[in-house]
């Protein structure tokens, strides 16, 4: 039985998934859900995820919504080990709070900008949503530079959730690497990553160059 994930593109969320699958070797069925079209609008979509967005996942009798959820449910049934996301209590809260740092901040914020111009056709970025990026990336640095990764000294779940958002956030609103030399050493190294290269970086680029040809 595979694992079925309702996608798009240009969704980081659901890059963060396509990865995890990558990189935890999931069997999985990818079924795109075009959410500029509405097709996450319709009876049959809510009813898998009645706040109509995706990344939805399915495996056997489990529909799971929202990433945050996903990753480390994905991390948990098929990982080899637990590096991705420890079993050790405290290692594990880190890499929580982590994922809910991406949930409340980096990608939400990152999400009042793109989420308006590709649902809404929006064509203006506003300075404060600017600015609540540009405090998200000191929030980033601030915590990279006292560990190499975002939850601690290994590549865990959180990496890739924030890596999913940061990929295309930083082609629109620049990181300055004189400012943020952690961040922008923690990103480039993790773009070269091939689940990155696999499952990100085309998404990521298409949201990027969609979203600036529109507020250009
Ligand atoms: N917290 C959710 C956010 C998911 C989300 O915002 N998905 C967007 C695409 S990136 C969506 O489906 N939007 C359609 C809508 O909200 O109607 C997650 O991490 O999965």
């Amino acid at each position: 039985m595979v694992v079925k994930l309702y996608t798009y593109n240009m969704s980081p969320s659901v890059r963060s998934c396509l990865m995890a699958c990558e990189i935890f070797n999931v069997p999985f069925e990818k079924i795109p859900i075009d959410i500029q079209a509405g097709e996450h609008l319709t009876p049959e979509f809510l009813k898998k995820n009645p706040i109509h967005q995706v990344p939805v996942m399915e495996d056997g009798d489990l529909t799971l919504h929202d990433s945050h959820a996903i990753l480390p449910y994905l991390a948990d049934t098929y990982g080899k080990d637990d590096s991705w996301y420890p079993k050790d209590v405290k290692k594990r809260a880190l890499v929580n709070q982590k994922l809910i740092f991406n949930a409340v901040i980096i990608f939400a914020r990152a999400r009042n900008i793109t989420g308006q111009v590709v649902l809404t056709g929006k064509r203006t970025i506003e300075p404060e949503l600017i600015a609540a990026v540009e405090e998200g990336y000191e929030f980033m640095e601030a915590f990279l530079s006292r560990t190499k990764y975002i939850a601690g000294d290994h590549v865990t779940i959180a990496d890739v959730a924030i890596l999913a958002v940061m990929t295309s956030l930083t082609q629109i609103i620049k990181l300055d690497a004189q400012k943020y030399p952690k961040t922008s050493a923690w990103l480039e190294n993790l773009k070269t990553a091939p689940y990155c290269k696999k499952y990100d970086e085309a998404g990521a680029n298409e949201l990027a160059a969609y979203v600036n040809s529109r507020v250009a």
